[in-house]
């Protein structure tokens, strides 16, 4: 891709975005141009894939055909005022922040901009991303495509209408954390019974990974594979059973609520 890409702001995100694009080979590390609030970040991500760096955000945003807003999103009023009169006219703008719509990316830049809202998430490093995008009236189409070149190369890429957006965090954004949850409680349940710890991750970890790819392959429906597993009258029943008098798929639910409750505040508040 002959693009140089910015992003203003360089933690766990962003770095599993640039990670997830070098390990593609879709741009060189020079086309990469990032700046953050230390030194410090810099330095590490620097070193970590040789890619350019400014300490200043209208460095990074002034040379970029494509802006990657990567600040959490209280940050962005401030870092969009601080940008707005160096960014490229023809730039794609996008913001990966939770509760930051295209309206407010409009209003703080004063103008029309091509406005993309995304939201990713980290397995995007080991190209096991999930994102999905919204777009403004401003984006053409092969700005579409070219940004979901991006996003499908480190996973796969939906677009979706901007009213499903704050949705989004709670079923794939913030999902993985509560995905290393189960992995990590499988692993001590492992340890429990026996089993070596590093082992015990590996199992439960592939488990997972292989339970994932049958959903997302076979296209049967989970409760149908769930059902496959538990022999008549044998072991998996009595988990499946205790998962149930556990509240086990209440309490995924109800995260999720907060969730979803807390991106709705957060887009309350900057929108
Ligand atoms: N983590 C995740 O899994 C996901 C995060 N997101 C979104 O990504 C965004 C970033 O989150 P995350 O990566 O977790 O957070 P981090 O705290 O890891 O990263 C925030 C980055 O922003 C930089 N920053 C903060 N203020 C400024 C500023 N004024 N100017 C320049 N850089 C600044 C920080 O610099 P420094 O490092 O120097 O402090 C840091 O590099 C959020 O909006 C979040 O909603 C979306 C999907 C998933
Ligand atoms: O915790 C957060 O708010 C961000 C959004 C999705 C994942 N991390």
């Amino acid at each position: 891709m002959n693009k140089n890409i910015g992003f203003i702001g360089c933690g766990k995100m962003a770095q599993a975005i640039i990670g997830g694009i070098l390990k593609s080979n879709l741009v060189n590390p020079s086309q990469i141009i990032a700046s953050a609030r230390t030194e410090k970040t810099l330095d590490d991500v620097k070193s970590r894939w040789n890619i350019q760096t400014r300490l200043s955000n209208i460095g990074a945003a002034e040379e970029a055909d494509i802006v990657f807003l990567a600040i959490e999103p209280d940050a962005h009023g401030e870092v969009i005022d601080e940008i707005k009169d160096s960014v490229r006219s023809d730039a794609i703008i996008i913001t990966i922040a939770a509760g930051i719509s295209l309206t407010f990316l409009e209003q703080s830049f004063g103008r029309k901009v091509r406005a993309i809202r995304i939201m990713p998430n980290t397995p995007s490093l080991v190209g096991e991303g999930m994102s999905v995008l919204s777009a403004n009236e401003s984006v053409s189409p092969d700005d579409m495509e070219e940004v979901e070149k991006i996003f499908s190369c480190i996973g796969r890429a939906a677009f979706m209408e901007e009213k499903m957006m704050d949705a989004i965090p709670a079923i794939s954004g913030s999902s993985p954390a509560y995905v290393y949850m189960f992995i990590e409680a499988l692993a001590d349940g492992g340890v429990k019974a026996g089993l070596p710890r590093e082992q015990s991750y590996q199992l439960a970890a592939q488990a997972v990974l292989g339970a994932a790819k049958m959903v997302l392959e076979t296209g049967l429906h989970p409760a149908e594979l769930k059902d496959e597993v538990c022999t008549p009258g044998g072991a998996t029943i009595e988990a499946v059973a205790e998962l149930e008098r556990k509240g086990f798929r209440a309490a995924v639910m109800s995260a999720m609520d907060q969730c979803f409750e807390k991106t709705k505040a957060l887009s309350g508040k900057n929108n």
